[in-house]
């Protein structure tokens, strides 16, 4: 059998020797960098101050900041239930513990179960995961949602209406953070394609060896994470090229500006260059919703921002034509959008 779990090739009797070739990254992993400065700290937004009428202010200037400068930052008072999300932990937890049988039945390319993706640079992941597409419902895969265990779909789907209402609050904050026609943005995410990633990182023996996800930035409007068993790992690029630790805050959930954001805002906000390292002794769960247009919306710079004082910096491009290009590209880094760019002669725009 081709074992591409790493769940399993870590369970595995003899305990592993040496960290199989295809894993080794090039360059040794800094695993703990060092504690940032106040002012290399990600950004925490109180989205309960951003919400409430007249007393919004500052924290919308602190999400604009965090958007402009970061690309990144931790959302606390969300609206989502403590309990739901432990109920979920648990929930996640008893699905990685299922013999790899029980989880090959939601087995798939791309979509559903699988371990140890290959990137660009031909090395693999140190992490395996859950992938599926929640929104529009009808483009739910039958083998997936559907038949999860019923305490987890039914946690799943709670847990993914309140994120809904939640994306839909901070994209409604950032359009009126940049001076966006209201609902120019959030209406083209209204009933978008949505899907779910749930991750699971197993400890690694050399954890400086290996990485458990690639840097890349996200190709999503936003993406929306939680850092469910309270297991760090995830790091972010600042824009000096230092990679900052995402601290483990709370009952937080870390919001990430995507390509689409990036592209939508001009430029404005950039899309944050991110990665996962692992642990030698703990296994890290983390779970992702990625926010994204309607396949027959539009992407491209919104129309309030670009004019003769802000040429368009992006091609316009149908969703489904942008989803097409995006996987034409190779997973490296901040990269995604190079088939976006105008180039700089002006003979494209
Ligand atoms: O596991 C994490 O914290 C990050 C996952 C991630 O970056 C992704 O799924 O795009
Ligand atoms: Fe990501």
């Amino acid at each position: 059998m081709k074992l591409t779990s790493v769940q399993e090739l870590v369970k595995a009797a003899p305990p592993l020797s040496s960290i199989p070739l295809h894993f080794l990254q090039q360059t040794r992993i800094a695993l703990s960098v060092p504690t940032p400065s106040s002012s290399a700290e990600i950004p925490t937004v109180d989205y309960t101050l951003l919400a409430s009428p007249g007393s919004g202010e500052t924290e919308l200037q602190k999400l604009h900041s965090a958007c402009k400068n970061w690309g990144i930052f931790q959302v606390v008072n969300h609206g989502m239930s403590p309990e739901v999300m432990e109920k979920l932990r648990g929930e996640i937890e008893e699905f990685y513990e299922l013999p790899l049988e029980e989880k090959m039945k939601y087995g798939g390319d791309g979509e559903g179960y699988g371990g140890g993706r290959v990137r660009a640079n031909g090395i693999r992941d140190w992490g395996d995961r859950l992938y599926i597409t929640t929104n529009p419902v009808h483009l739910r895969r039958p083998n997936l949602l559907p038949q999860l265990p019923s305490s987890l779909r039914d946690n799943l789907e709670t847990y993914i209406q309140t994120l809904k209402t939640l994306a839909s609050g901070l994209l409604g904050s950032m359009e009126e953070a940049l001076e966006m026609e209201a609902n120019e943005m959030a209406a083209k995410m209204d009933d978008g394609l949505q899907s779910v990633a749930i991750i699971y990182y197993p400890p690694c023996p050399q954890p400086e060896l290996v990485l458990g996800f690639t840097p890349h930035s996200d190709a999503t409007c936003i993406t929306i994470l939680s850092q469910v068993n309270g297991v760090g790992g995830l790091q972010a690029k600042t824009r000096d090229g230092s990679w900052v630790p995402v601290n483990i805050l709370p009952n937080a959930l870390v919001v990430l500006v995507g390509d689409i954001l990036e592209v939508f805002s001009n430029g404005l906000y950039e899309s944050a260059e991110h990665r996962v390292t692992v642990n030698p002794d703990k296994e890290r769960i983390s779970m992702a919703f990625f926010v994204n247009p309607k396949f027959d919306a539009e992407v491209g710079p919104a129309t309030d921002i670009v004019g003769p004082e802000n040429p368009a910096k992006f091609k316009r491009k149908g969703m489904e034509q942008y989803v097409k290009d995006y996987f034409a590209m190779k997973m490296e880094g901040r990269s995604n959008l190079e088939h976006m760019k105008i180039d700089n002669d002006g003979c494209r725009q």
